[in-house]
């Protein structure tokens, strides 16, 4: 009987076990307390109060909570206070939600064993809309999705919900995420269609008490192709009065629907220009129907017009003439990067440029260009870089940081975003460290202050374990990733060498006679008998001129452009002598190799952690790591064999010596070891 007992209760916890170690809870590990307590008190009632007390009661294990609505003013937003003492902690906030993020905070504080005894915090976000963007198609697919399919499954809405959408929506609320672009920027115009709307419109309440507020990306010629409208001009009144009433259709259902993303005549998309209209024409006249309910419109940038001029410079060259001439309700979403989500890029010569118009930042959290879901890139890094970057706009100290999130122009509202790696595999992510990216741009959008490694301290300590002997050599692994891959891909600001299509593996040698040049790999690193590189200082391209003195000057010239950009803006002569005193093909031979050994580093130091955590995510990370390191030699076999061509000149001795043959690795059509 004893026996039997144990059994069911084998089989009771069983499920739970499984469910602890397959990454399926991302980092909200928090315990479960055998009873629910009843801890938390508040002077407020609402369902987001109802999750933050949900949710303590559930997991807090230390002194009674005092959720309080306090008086804050505005500028306070849905940031929070805690305060505590050894009997009591009181979370003050001026919204529910802020209650809500305090109560997060508390519990991310518990995983990490923080002592609660003497609190006294305060947090305010950075940005107002911390959003993501989701590239999911109706059908179900993603774009440059490396997860599976999407989270939302569209044809079982409105009647079924998958119940991983609120689980999505805690994850997001556990790290300050407030607002989603529920579909692809190459947007289907159905997405705007009725029986659509309602399915956004479920969804919406179910993020709702989460904090999460819904956005759509919608295609420009929506208003021809469901209204059978004439055309899709937007001075036509016909037109307008579509897009008026779809607002006015869309609002009834979702009151607090957060506006719409927009790519316009970009990549084939259709746009004002197809009118004969400028963008601001196309996005004003979004902005204006969504005014009357608060709504806005976010507009990329991610443009380049069919002209022989450098494809870096094209966004630039067409939203610089327009400054100041859109809407206070739209911003401008700009890639990180003049060209495509690039292992490295110098910013966008955007931010900052444009004065009198509001500018938001789009990083991919999704690795389309890192790996896909096969490689540990940590990208906190990379974010960081980025924001961190002066662009002079306003003088010394103008980041992107303070370009976008207020602190150097007033603003009436500001923004961040990044295109998401989520998708419906058990892991959330593809790569269980990828998750780890979904967090952190998390965290950054909530405090741009933080640095990659407070983050990746806070992630490793809630995903696996508090151990020293993990977190240190992990959290190292982590912090060098990235440098790691740009050393295996696309070192020295070489970009775009990627194989067309899949951009997972290199071809460097890639020419696709009869399209754009610019979607050919050979146009961006520029090989031949000379050097390496594209020159875009004066007597190039020019491109360095988008820059605010002293980057014009400094990226300009070849002995002040910092060397992990210098093939982006030059092209280097190949025995051009680097500052360690190799030439530049030695100094790429070498970081080709580095690069390679970085990633076999990783797998011994990962072959040492199974002790910390469980088994399946050991091994599937395991797994995973392989494939990155047969990848990289792949990437440094394929680069260095093709750029030998032009250089002629020796691998050093010192560098393994390629184990392909230039002519096999042509021959590769299918990603080697992408088992996506
Ligand atoms: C959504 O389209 C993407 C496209 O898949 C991607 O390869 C390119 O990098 O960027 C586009 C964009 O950002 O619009």
């Amino acid at each position: 009987m004893k026996n039997f007992r144990h059994y069911i209760l084998l089989f009771l916890i069983l499920p739970f076990i499984a469910f602890a170690e397959d990454g399926s809870q991302l980092w909200l590990r928090y315990p479960v307390n055998s009873k629910p307590r009843n801890i938390v008190n508040s002077n407020s009632k609402s369902p987001t109060l109802e999750i933050a007390k949900k949710e303590l009661n559930n997991h807090w294990s230390g002194q009674p909570i005092d959720l309080k609505i306090d008086k804050f003013p505005d500028s306070f937003k849905d940031g929070y206070k805690i305060i505590s003492t050894p009997k009591k902690i009181t979370v003050l906030a001026k919204t529910d939600l802020g209650l809500l993020y305090g109560s997060y905070h508390l519990l991310n504080l518990q995983q990490q064993k923080g002592s609660f005894s003497n609190l006294n915090i305060e947090e305010k976000p950075s940005y107002d809309i911390r959003i993501l963007n989701h590239w999911d198609n109706l059908d179900g697919t993603i774009e440059r999705g490396y997860a599976g399919h999407s989270l939302w499954k569209w044809e079982d809405l409105p009647n079924k919900i998958s119940p991983r959408c609120e689980e999505y929506a805690r994850a997001n609320a556990s790290v300050g995420i407030n607002a989603t672009v529920l579909n692809n920027v190459n947007a289907s115009p159905n997405m705007l269609r009725e029986d659509y709307l309602k399915k956004v419109k479920v969804l919406a309440d179910i993020f709702r008490p989460y904090g999460i507020k819904v956005y759509l990306a919608v295609n420009f010629s929506s208003p021809k192709v469901l209204g059978n409208t004439k055309d899709s001009d937007p001075l036509n009144k016909d037109v307008q009065k579509w897009w008026k009433d779809k607002a006015s259709e869309i609002y009834k259902l979702i009151p607090d629907f957060g506006g719409f993303l927009v790519k316009a005549n970009s990549e084939g998309e259709p746009g004002p220009q197809d009118y004969g209209r400028t963008h601001a024409d196309g996005a004003n006249m979004m902005a204006d129907v969504l005014k009357p309910y608060g709504g806005i419109v976010m507009w990329r940038a991610f443009v380049y017009s069919p002209s022989s001029d450098d494809r870096a410079k094209q966004a630039y060259l067409e939203f610089m003439p327009l400054d100041g001439k859109f809407r206070d309700n739209v911003i401008i979403q700009i890639k990180n990067g003049p060209v495509d989500f690039q292992p490295r890029e110098p910013f966008h010569p955007l931010f900052g440029a444009m004065k009198k118009t509001p500018q938001m930042v789009e990083f991919q959290i999704t690795q389309e260009y890192l790996g896909h879901s096969n490689h540990l890139v940590y990208l906190a890094p990379l974010f960081k870089e980025n924001l961190d970057s002066d662009t002079y706009s306003d003088g010394k100290g103008s980041t992107i940081a303070k370009i976008t999130d207020g602190t150097l122009r007033s603003a009436k509202f500001t923004a961040i975003s990044a295109v998401a790696n989520i998708g419906e595999d058990t892991n959330w992510t593809g790569h269980h460290f990828a998750q780890s990216n979904w967090f952190a741009f998390g965290r950054l959008a909530w405090n741009n202050d933080l640095t990659s490694e407070q983050i990746a301290d806070e992630w490793i300590k809630m995903t696996f374990t508090n151990d020293d002997k993990f977190v240190t050599p992990v959290k190292e692994m982590m912090l060098t990733s990235r440098e790691t891959a740009v050393d295996y891909m696309m070192p020295l600001g070489l970009h775009h060498i990627f194989a067309g299509g899949h951009h997972y593996g290199p071809e460097p040698w890639g020419d696709y006679k009869g399209t754009r040049a610019d979607w050919s790999p050979v146009y961006y690193h520029r090989a031949d008998a000379q050097g390496l590189g594209f020159d875009r200082s004066k007597t190039g391209s020019d491109a360095v001129s988008q820059y605010f003195p002293p980057l014009n000057e400094i990226y300009g010239n070849i002995k002040t452009t910092p060397e992990n950009l210098i093939l982006w803006f030059h092209h280097v002569p190949w025995d051009y002598r680097m500052k360690d005193g190799k030439t530049m093909w030695e100094e790429l031979c070498y970081k080709y190799d580095l690069g390679v050994h970085e990633v076999r580093d990783y797998q011994k130091l990962w072959n040492k952690m199974l002790p910390y955590i469980d088994e399946q995510r050991f091994s599937e990370v395991k797994d995973k790591l392989k494939i990155q390191a047969e990848d990289a030699v792949w990437w440094k076999d394929a680069c260095l064999l093709y750029f030998q061509t032009y250089s002629n000149r020796p691998i050093p001795d010192n560098i393994e010596k390629p184990v392909h043959k230039l002519e096999d690795l042509k021959k590769i059509k299918l990603p080697m070891g992408h088992h996506n």
